[in-house]
């Protein structure tokens, strides 16, 4: 049988790299434990025949094609229960270890949504006495769950949702029921034919009164029979644009009884005699989708560093046109705008996979909070929690589908992966918190904060220069930390903007709420603009911080990855940075100009890095003098292709 040959040019790429593979993988791995805990798991996933279809799952029907990922499921569970008992570093709620596991069978998996967000509600939201009685249980998949919260009527509107949850003292249980056909749950994946409880989302009402949103967690099928209680209704909603085999389905309650114990009560409490114990903040019952969204910033950019890997082996071994007749076809990667399409994503991968970690560690410092009953950090790790989730999501989605559209029309194909990788990615632009709504709501935070700023209140950290433009006059000279004061500049201007907008609109007569809606589109701006000034700079530190214990050769590629990924969005928000005419930033002189205005020149370069050795360091130089912006480049190393 022909021995697979590595292709020669894919050979001679390897061959040039200035730096440690192995090094790179660890530092990706979070380190040489890491790196080993990953290659045991694949070890053992790499050699189970089971888990390599013979078949393309494209050509199975939606039965067989189910059963396959089911199948699948349960023998990268059964790893991943061996592993974590075997390993406990291997900690399956760190950000990607639990979702790497389930994404090696290729197809979502019917029980990501029991791993994904059963468990940790489970873990985030029961009491003591009832994590005692179903943790364990859980995490062997004695019971399998999901996370049933949006409904046919409501996904993003959670105050709206429609399902009751009635408290009945003389049997000390909560009446579940569906009242109308859009109360239906919809979506929960695993609920079309797996899960056999799920985590309901349900209005509370106890002595005749509304406590708004609680959690439950409710069996819905019989553990031995599999099938649906009596008073429940559920199947599987129908095919999707992708994740087909995650088994989205919806539920109906008609009256059913649960006991009262069956109310997660870790933050709110109904006791006996139907008396509501509050919580400490009504917000910790949305906890769990917090986590989630803390968990898809680190899996989009795995999913997005997949993508990249794929269009960049393939623009090595691709040939394609004769620029010099005569000459041999060259390799598609010596194109320049191949280049421009596929090392921003390979950039990309990097900042949101570091940018994820110190989400996660910010999210870990905050249940460690909660647990003390300090809530300070709450609002603000919520605002990043939603704007990191929204833009990596995009972010990694839009990137996917420009690797795809890099690779011609082998990208196009199911066996380049490309498309699973995109349907994967365009799901989590969507769930766990719509991608404008996600910004609206780290806008409502920054509306907050900008009021602070203005009246001299030390602000949260992610947003302390609002107040520090204030006070020190940035001298800025011409690095990467002009550029991520550049990005400062605009994230602070397009929050006083969205803020004038508001005031203008309730000034000429709107009431707060529509003066909001007239200003949201800026306020979804300016949420874009605060998240990306918190990628940009936790990219650059955090290759900062490591460079100094990571070999020169290394540090010096992860260096130019970080400026290379400043000076794309710096030309990607030229408009943003042009409008950005700053003086020491006071109430009265900041303000943006128009593109007309006279006063603002630039000599910005529309050219684009030619090769990833070279880097074009694009910084704002701020002459406070005469207001005037000049973009100068500095060129790093040998070709700029580009030209003005
Ligand atoms: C890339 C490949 C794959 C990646 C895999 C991911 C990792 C794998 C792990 C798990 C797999 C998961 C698979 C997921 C499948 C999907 C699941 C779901 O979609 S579950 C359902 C998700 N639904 C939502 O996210 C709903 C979104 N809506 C909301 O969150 C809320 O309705 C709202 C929009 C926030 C508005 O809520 P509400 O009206 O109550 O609040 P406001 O009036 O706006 O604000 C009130 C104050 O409360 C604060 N707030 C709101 N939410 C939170 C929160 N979560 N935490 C803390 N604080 C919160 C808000 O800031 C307001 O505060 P103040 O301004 O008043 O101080
Ligand atoms: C693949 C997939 C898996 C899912 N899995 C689950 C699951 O397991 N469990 C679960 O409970 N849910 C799940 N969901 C549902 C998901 O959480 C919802 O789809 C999501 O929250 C969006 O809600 P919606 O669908 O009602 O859209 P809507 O909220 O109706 O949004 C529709 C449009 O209205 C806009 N909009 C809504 N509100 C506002 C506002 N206040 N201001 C401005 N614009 C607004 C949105 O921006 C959007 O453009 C899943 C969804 C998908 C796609």
């Amino acid at each position: 049988m022909a021995v697979n040959k590595v292709n020669e040019d894919l050979l001679r790429e390897r061959a040039r790299y200035t730096f440690n593979i192995e090094e790179l993988t660890n530092f990706i791995d979070g380190g040489e434990e890491g790196t080993r805990n990953r290659r045991e798991v694949e070890d053992m996933v790499i050699h189970v025949k089971e888990l390599h279809d013979e078949v393309p799952e494209d050509y199975l029907s939606h039965k067989e094609r189910y059963e396959n990922a089911v199948k699948k499921g349960c023998i990268l569970i059964d790893l991943l229960k061996e592993h974590v008992l075997r390993h406990s570093s291997f900690d399956a709620y760190k950000p990607s270890n639990m979702y790497r596991v389930l994404s090696m069978a290729k197809e979502v998996s019917p029980v990501l949504l029991h791993m994904g967000m059963f468990v940790p509600t489970i873990f985030g939201q029961a009491s003591a006495e009832q994590q005692e009685e179903w943790l364990h249980k859980a995490l062997m998949l004695e019971i399998i769950g999901t996370y049933a919260q949006t409904e046919l009527g409501h996904g993003t509107f959670l105050r709206g949702l429609e399902t009751t949850a009635t408290y009945d003292p003389s049997t000390e249980e909560f009446v579940l029921h569906s009242p109308t056909l859009t109360s239906y749950k919809w979506w929960p994946g695993g609920l079309g034919q797996t899960a056999n409880h799920c985590i309901v989302v349900a209005q509370l009402y106890s002595r005749e009164k509304c406590y708004g949103v609680h959690a439950f967690l409710v069996q819905i099928r019989d553990s031995e029979t599999h099938m649906p209680l009596p008073g429940i209704k559920v199947g599987d909603i129908g095919p999707k644009l992708g994740f087909q085999t995650a088994n989205n389905g919806f539920l109906g309650f008609d009256h059913f009884r649960i006991p009262r114990k069956n109310m997660l009560m870790r933050n709110a409490q109904v006791l006996k005699d139907g008396r509501y114990v509050k919580s400490k903040s009504d917000k910790l019952t949305y906890g769990t989708m917090m986590l989630v969204r803390v968990m898809i910033v680190s899996d989009a950019a795995y999913e997005l560093s997949r993508a990249a890997t794929i269009a960049a082996r393939y623009s090595a071994v691709r040939r394609q046109s004769m620029p010099r007749p005569g000459q041999p076809e060259p390799q598609i990667l010596d194109y320049v705008t191949q280049q421009h399409k596929v090392f921003i994503a390979i950039a990309t991968s990097h900042a949101l996979r570091l940018t994820g970690g110190w989400l996660w560690d910010a999210y870990s410092s905050l249940t460690h909070d909660l647990d003390q009953g300090n809530l300070d950090q709450l609002p603000e790790l919520h605002a990043l929690a939603c704007c990191l989730k929204a833009i990596s999501s995009r972010d990694s989605n839009s990137l996917v589908e420009q690797c795809r559209m890099s690779c011609g029309g082998h990208g196009y194909m199911s066996s380049s992966n490309f498309p699973t990788i995109y349907g994967a990615t365009a799901a989590t632009v969507t769930y766990e918190g719509e991608y404008t709504v996600m910004l609206l709501q780290t806008a409502r935070y920054l509306m907050k904060a900008w009021k602070e700023a203005l009246g001299g209140i030390v602000l949260t950290p992610t947003v302390a220069y609002m107040v520090t433009y204030n006070k020190a006059k940035p001298a800025w000279v011409n690095t990467p930390e002009a550029i991520i004061q550049g990005f400062h500049a605009v994230a602070v201007g397009k929050v006083k903007e969205a803020a004038d907008g508001i005031e203008y609109h309730q000034n000429s007569g709107k009431d707060y709420e529509d003066a909001w809606n007239a200003a949201s589109v800026m306020l979804v701006k300016a949420s874009e603009c605060y998240c990306r000034a918190i990628i940009c700079e936790t990219f650059w530190k955090e290759i900062q911080k490591h460079s100094r214990s990571m070999s020169r050769n290394l540090a010096v590629v992860l260096q130019q990855l970080s400026e290379l990924y400043l000076s794309y969005w710096v030309l990607e928000r030229s408009g943003d940075f042009f409008q950005v005419r700053t003086v020491p930033l006071t109430r009265t002189k900041f303000e943006f100009v128009s593109f007309a205005s006279p006063k603002c020149h630039c000599q910005m370069c529309t050219g684009f890095v030619a090769h990833i050795t070279s880097v074009v360091v694009l910084a704002v130089q701020v002459s406070i003098q005469n207001l005037t912006l000049t973009f100068c480049t500095r060129k790093r190393n040998e070709f700029d292709i580009g030209s003005c």
